[in-house]
């Protein structure tokens, strides 16, 4: 499988889950600890950046693990996976968008409010745009963010997670080799190949992408949904944890 995953091209094109496909997600919708098995980590990434609202263990639906439990089999023994995130509170969504908004703003010191705004969205949903995404969907447990390692090495993506920069996007190469960016041609195709792998072994067993961010898949909540163009099931999952 990893062979056909690395040679094929990242098409944001999905099958359309079955009826039986939806009654199973609703039949597994409980939370549980993303690391159900040795091959996959959490990597508190937020925590650790002493973001606010953070919790002690990476929660998501049970669907979402088992599914990615099943990406997992699909890919030799040597390959993990390594979360950075998955459900996350309100709290924490809003201080994400400011901490990235700021981050922004010192970056680009000459951009107004809404230009900041913007940028920060793309990359970022905020919580009061529900006409957006009605629930956010780290917190609806539907969402995870994550890499790949093989071994004891993080496969390299081409941009940190988080970056806020098109190279995120998780097609940027799939496009022809530009030796303006500033990278080898090998380390050009070897980006692609780990993103195909991350991308096509997520996608087989039903997830999608957000397409600005390799890093970022949905199972059952309301970016899978607009993705699919179907409804959606997983609401928050934060106050079933109150
Ligand atoms: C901030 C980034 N890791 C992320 O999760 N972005 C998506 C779009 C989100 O905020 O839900
Ligand atoms: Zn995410």
């Amino acid at each position: 499988m990893i062979k056909k995953f690395s040679e094929t091209p990242i098409f944001f094109e999905y099958k359309i889950p079955s009826e039986n496909d939806i009654n199973w997600l609703k039949n597994n919708s409980n939370a549980i600890n993303v690391e159900q098995n040795f091959r996959i980590k959490s990597l508190h990434t937020y925590k650790n950046m002493k973001i606010n609202g953070t919790q002690d263990i990476i929660l998501a639906r049970q669907a979402v693990v088992l599914k990615l439990n099943e990406a997992l089999e699909l890919l030799p023994n040597e390959y993990t996976f390594a979360v950075f995130d998955a459900f996350r509170t309100i709290e924490t969504q809003f201080a994400l968008f400011r901490y990235i908004y700021n981050q922004q703003k010192q970056m680009n010191p000459s951009k107004t409010h809404s230009e900041l705004y913007d940028i920060t969205r793309e990359f970022v949903i905020h919580p009061n745009e529900t006409s957006r995404y009605a629930i956010p969907p780290h917190n609806s447990g539907g969402a995870l963010d994550l890499t790949l390692k093989h071994e004891d090495s993080f496969l390299d993506m081409g941009t940190d997670f988080d970056a806020v920069t098109p190279a995120s996007y998780t097609n940027f190469f799939e496009q022809e080799f530009n030796e303006n960016f500033g990278i080898s041609k090998e380390r050009w195709l070897l980006i692609r190949k780990n993103r195909r792998i991350l991308f096509n072994s997520m996608k087989y067993v039903g997830f999608t992408n957000f397409q600005v961010e390799w890093w970022h898949f949905d199972l059952g909540d309301c970016m899978w949904a607009k993705e699919l163009e179907q409804n959606w099931y997983f609401h928050s999952m934060e106050k079933s944890l109150k």
